[in-house]
């Protein structure tokens, strides 16, 4: 492909017109040479450019991407903006009739930068989604580097206040602040404008934290014991040689005045900075009975994953512990294993559900997003639950509301795919879909195998490609039959004590044959119950991929940015590259997904 690239367009023609390849001596005579001089100079600099540029592109492998290519990339039914950088989902929230979503954006660039603001947007149905006008910008002392992350807060009374960090700077320092914002009209279902506190900024990191180390208020819960409202900040620790994150509580009674609970919440040696906090009950509906279990969940910001671990929350003591040590946060559980960050989730009280989402950053070279104008993409909101047949994990599962999008469905049945075989899947299109896939591997052949590939590990085994006794298989999507596909799949191996492990993995190292994007092989081990068949669900968009194994006990995001499966060529396949055993597809059905134009400005209501 490199030499596509050279070929198509990185040396630049020098200029050249019909007379000066008929009278090539007479172009510079005398007379004209001060005009010869200005195209000889011109000519030399467009030369040097278009080496430098060559050259650049050869260094860093940059691919020639069209702007059909980089179009295609846009998603059809995520919420992503039409143009510039877009991060953190910040202070989901239902309000009168509409859920609101707002997100941490860059209004001038395709990249994170100094001065992020909230975006807002407003849904029906967490699918269809119309934009208002910037909810907070930065425009006051206190905020004026950044309007950053934070939650919004139903109150008791009805009533909603946000927590949010704002930084600023002068002379000696950058520093991170809470701040507290409230709706200018509650009448307003739209919540269109905010009005900033004038006791902002209302809480200023203790002592003995970094400046720049104390952000992102969770939404607060109500503690009946002293009828305070509570919310916790993430921060880190690197006294004495540690690295530590940590997580304090404040408690208020009125959202303006807070105080910290002595102690900390919670805290782990060795995981750093804990950004974008949440902490909520699962398990146990809303009570918050002895049985009822807490979730608590960081973005670690050295390593950039949303991690979670559940646990005993003791309100009187402020600690939360962990059901098991060895899964500790940042430790086993990631609400995702692939591209997926800043999570934050909120209580849907009209379907009585937890929702959380994440934003899916870009994995492709910063020149390709100002080309494309736009970074980003936000997660489809994602149903969590307590897994009540495990009790040692969550299940993350797409909004029911999704399968709106569903236009038309393709069912297989009884296919069997043989050890090393492909098998075409006839559909339509390939670009937006909703696979739903269960497998059986043949039982005999398992009983058969005393041992398999014990320890494998989808980031450091060899991905689709590598060939082992019980796998992989699975689905290959974003497929051209010629090279380009990304696999999505299952591999089992039997440990040494007999057990079966199973592993769940998106492979994107075949995912494009540009070389300036990242293509990882990421996935986790998944927990597989005596008689359950091994079940995926896929979602195909475009450049995301967002696949759910078991019921979402695992979930793997993947960007990926194919230059030729693309638009008719990309296809579908069902793929068993297992040595051992023959799988058979017992459910297999193929939706095509509905686009949402999710770039309409709020103007009436045409939900
Ligand atoms: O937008 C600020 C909020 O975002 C969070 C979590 O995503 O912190 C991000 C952080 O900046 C880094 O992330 C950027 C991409 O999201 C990246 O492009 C940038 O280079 C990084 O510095 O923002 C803070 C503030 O400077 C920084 O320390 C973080 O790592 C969240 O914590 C913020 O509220």
């Amino acid at each position: 492909m490199e030499s596509k690239a050279i070929a198509t367009g990185e040396y630049a023609p020098l200029p050249s017109t019909g007379e000066e390849k008929q009278h090539p001596s007479r172009s510079c005579g005398v007379r004209y040479w001060r005009a010869c001089v200005i195209a000889v100079v011109v000519a030399l600099v467009v030369v040097a450019v278009a080496l430098a540029k060559a050259r650049m592109d050869l260094a860093d492998n940059a691919f020639p991407w069209s702007n059909s290519m980089l179009q295609w990339q846009r998603a059809g039914f995520h919420f992503q903006t039409e143009k510039n950088f877009m991060s953190d989902p910040n202070g989901p929230v239902y309000y009168r009739g509409y859920y609101h979503l707002f997100y941490q954006y860059n209004r001038n660039g395709v990249a994170w930068d100094d001065g992020m603001a909230w975006g807002h947007v407003v849904s029906r149905d967490l699918v269809h989604w119309r934009h208002l006008p910037m909810a907070m910008v930065p425009d006051h002392w206190y905020d004026i580097k950044g309007v950053l992350s934070g939650s919004i807060t139903v109150l008791h009374n009805g009533t909603l206040v946000m927590l949010y960090t704002g930084v600023y700077t002068n002379a000696t320092v950058m520093m991170e602040v809470q701040c507290v914002a409230v709706p200018a009209d509650l009448n307003d279902p739209l919540l269109r404008r905010w009005t900033k506190h004038p006791a902002n900024p209302v809480i200023v990191h203790p002592p003995g934290i970094k400046d720049m180390d104390f952000r992102d208020p969770t939404t607060a819960w109500f503690d009946e014991s002293d009828s305070t409202y509570r919310t916790i900040i993430g921060s880190k620790d690197d006294h004495h040689g540690g690295h530590a994150g940590f997580a304090m509580v404040y408690k208020t009674k009125d959202l303006l005045s807070f105080q910290r609970i002595p102690g900390i919440l919670h805290r782990v040696e060795g995981t750093g900075m804990w950004e974008c906090m949440d902490f909520y009950p699962v398990g146990g509906g809303d009570n918050s009975s002895s049985e009822v279990l807490y979730v608590i969940k960081a973005s670690m910001d050295d390593e950039r994953h949303d991690y979670y671990a559940l646990g005993r929350y003791d309100a009187a003591g402020n600690t939360w512990t962990p059901l098991d040590p060895e899964l500790d946060l940042g430790m086993g559980l990631r609400y995702d294993w692939g591209k997926f960050y800043a999570s934050t989730s909120f209580y849907d009280p009209v379907k009585r559900r937890r929702v959380m989402l994440g934003y899916v950053g870009e994995t492709d070279s910063r020149r390709s997003d100002e080309a494309k104008g736009w970074a980003s993409i936000q997660s489809i909101p994602r149903t969590v639950a307590l897994d009540e047949k495990t009790w040692t994990n969550l299940l993350l599962w797409p909004v029911q509301e999704i399968e709106t999008l569903r236009a038309n469905a393709t069912e297989f049945n009884g296919i069997t795919i043989d050890t090393g075989s492909v098998f075409l899947l006839p559909i339509r299109q390939g670009t937006q879909l909703d696979i739903e896939a269960s497998f059986r591997l043949n039982a005999s052949a398992v009983a058969a195998i005393s041992e398999a590939d014990v320890g494998y590990n989808c980031s450091s085994s060899g991905g689709a490609a590598t060939r082992g006794v019980l796998g992989p298989f699975g689905l290959l999507v974003l497929a051209d039959g010629r090279g380009e596909q990304t696999a999505v799949y299952f591999y089992v191996s039997r440990g040494l004590d007999g057990g079966l492990q199973t592993s769940f993995c998106n492979d994107e190292s075949r995912s494009s044959w540009a070389r300036d994007v990242t293509k990882r092989v990421v996935g986790s081990t998944v927990p597989v119950l005596d008689g359950e068949v091994l079940s995926m669900r896929v979602l195909v968009d475009h450049s995301i991929v967002q696949s759910f194994a078991m019921g979402g006990r695992v979930t793997a995001t993947s960007r990926v940015y194919p230059t030729e499966a693309i638009y008719a060529a990309a296809g579908v396949y069902l793929f068993n590259n297992a040595t051992g055993a023959s799988v058979a597809a017992e459910r297999l059905v193929v939706h095509e997904m509905d686009s949402v134009d999710n770039n309409q400005i709020f103007l009436v209501d045409d939900w």
